[in-house]
Order: structure tokens, then C-alpha cells, then sequence
């Protein structure tokens, strides 16, 4: 029996951490064995990635496609692939469709070049599903504030204009993929957004009775 692949996407700060907590205790509730994890992250290796990504200077734009699928390959072989195989269910804070949506769309490197860095890194690994989350950039921009006073990472602190680009890239992936992509509306309370993720992940969970 194989787990299901859950990822939550979407701009900064539209809630997706805060939804991933709530969904996976929403699943080990319901008995269904279930591990959280992130992106760029997850394992020791992808997780020092992570630093060398979001806390320093910054990478040439090729260079920085590369680290994302490097973290992600070590990231899908060691964890997620080994959990998903033991039957456990993956609930992952941004994956692929981050890269496409941020090195691919608004970056320089196109999609077919992340998907190409895709199928060799992590042999195509897709989600069963994915959860888009949208909020208006004014909305987000004031939890951010409130959430990391004004101090952000070298990804984050892009201008205005590549964050938009973002936004349009995620839109047209969850456009040209509707069977695995559900977009939610994130300006609700946290527990109204989670009403809608649960409603999103239902048909996963109906697959088990
Ligand atoms: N539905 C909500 N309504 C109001 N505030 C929220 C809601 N969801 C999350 N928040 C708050 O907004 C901030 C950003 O939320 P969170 O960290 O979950 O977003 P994120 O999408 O994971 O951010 P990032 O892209 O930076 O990782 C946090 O302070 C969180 O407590
Ligand atoms: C996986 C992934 C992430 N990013 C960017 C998006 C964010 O700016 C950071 C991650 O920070 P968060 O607080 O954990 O959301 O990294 C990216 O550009 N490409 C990717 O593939």
C-alpha cells in the first residue's frame, strides 16, 4: 500500500505552514498515519541547502535552479519516496511546482527546463494532490510584517514585480493541471481555510475505505 502525496504551494506567507500543521494533525487524527515536511528541506543534506538558498547572497539563476532540484533529490529519495513506499501519508510545504512558479515562470530557466531538472533529480515525482493557495499581495504583505518584521530571505526580498510573476506562474500550473491541483482562497480564518483543505483531500481519503 503506497501513502499519498499531499503539497501545499502558493506566494509568501498565504498560510501554507500554517494549514500543513493543521492538516496533518487533521489526518493522525482520523488514524491515518501522516508525516509533515518542507521544502527547500526535509532531510540533513537539503536542509543545509536551504541555508546556502535563502541565507546568503544568492545564486546565478541556472546555479539556483540546480540547488533546488539537488535539495529535492535528496529530500525524495531519503524521505519522502522511503515514507509514501511504508504507506505513510506526505504532507510537504511547497515542492515542485515552487520551482516551476520561481526559477521556471518568473525566473529565467522556463518550465521544461525545472521539469528536465526534475526527471533526473527526482525521477518525475509527482503530488496526488496539490493545494494552491491565493491571497491578495496586501494581505499577505501584513502577516509577513506581523509575522518576520520586516527581515526576509534572499528569495523573499525580490521586488514586487517577480512576486507578481510568481502569483501568475502558480495560476496558470493549477489552469493547465486542474486534476491535481485544487486553489484555495486563503483569506479566511486559519480554521475556515482548513474547512476548505479538508474538503480538497476528501476524495484522497475516500480511496482508503
Ligand atoms: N488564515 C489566516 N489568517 C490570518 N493569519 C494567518 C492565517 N494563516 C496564517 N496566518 C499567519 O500569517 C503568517 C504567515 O503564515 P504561514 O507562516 O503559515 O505562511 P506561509 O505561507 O507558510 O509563509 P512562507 O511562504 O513565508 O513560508 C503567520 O504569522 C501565521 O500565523
Ligand atoms: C521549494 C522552493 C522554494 N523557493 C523559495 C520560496 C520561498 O521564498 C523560499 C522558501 O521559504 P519558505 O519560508 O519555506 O516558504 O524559497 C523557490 O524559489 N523554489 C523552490 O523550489
Amino acid at each position: 500500500m503506497t501513502g499519498r502525496f499531499i503539497t501545499l504551494e502558493g506566494g509568501e506567507g498565504v498560510g501554507k505552514s500554517t494549514q500543513s500543521r493543521l492538516l496533518v494533525d487533521a489526518l493522525n487524527a482520523r488514524g491515518i498515519d501522516c508525516i509533515a515536511t518542507r521544502e527547500p528541506g526535509g532531510t540533513p543534506g537539503a536542509e543545509a541547502i536551504r541555508s546556502l538558498l535563502l541565507d546568503g547572497d544568492g545564486f546565478a539563476p541556472r546555479a539556483e535552479a540546480l540547488l533546488f532540484a539537488a535539495a529535492r533529490s535528496d529530500h525524495v529519495e531519503r524521505l519522502i519516496r522511503p515514507a509514501l513506499e511504508r504507506g505513510s501519508w506526505v504532507v510537504c510545504d511547497r515542492f515542485l511546482d515552487s520551482s516551476r512558479a520561481y526559477q521556471g515562470g518568473a525566473g529565467a530557466i522556463g518550465d521544461d527546463g525545472i521539469m528536465q531538472l526534475h526527471a533526473l533529480g527526482s525521477n518525475g515525482l509527482l503530488p496526488d494532490r496539490t493545494l494552491l493557495f491565493t491571497l491578495p499581495p496586501a494581505e499577505a504583505k501584513a502577516r509577513l510584517d506581523a509575522r518576520d518584521r520586516g527581515v526576509s530571505d534572499a528569495i523573499g526580498s525580490r521586488g514586487d514585480a517577480y512576486h507578481d510573476d510568481v502569483a501568475r506562474s502558480f495560476a496558470r500550473l493549477a489552469e493547465r493541471e486542474p486534476e491535481r491541483f485544487v486553489t484555495i482562497a486563503a483569506g479566511g480564518s486559519p480554521q475556515e481555510v482548513h474547512t476548505e483543505v479538508l474538503r480538497a483531500i476528501e476524495p484522497l481519503i475516500e480511496t482508503l475505505a
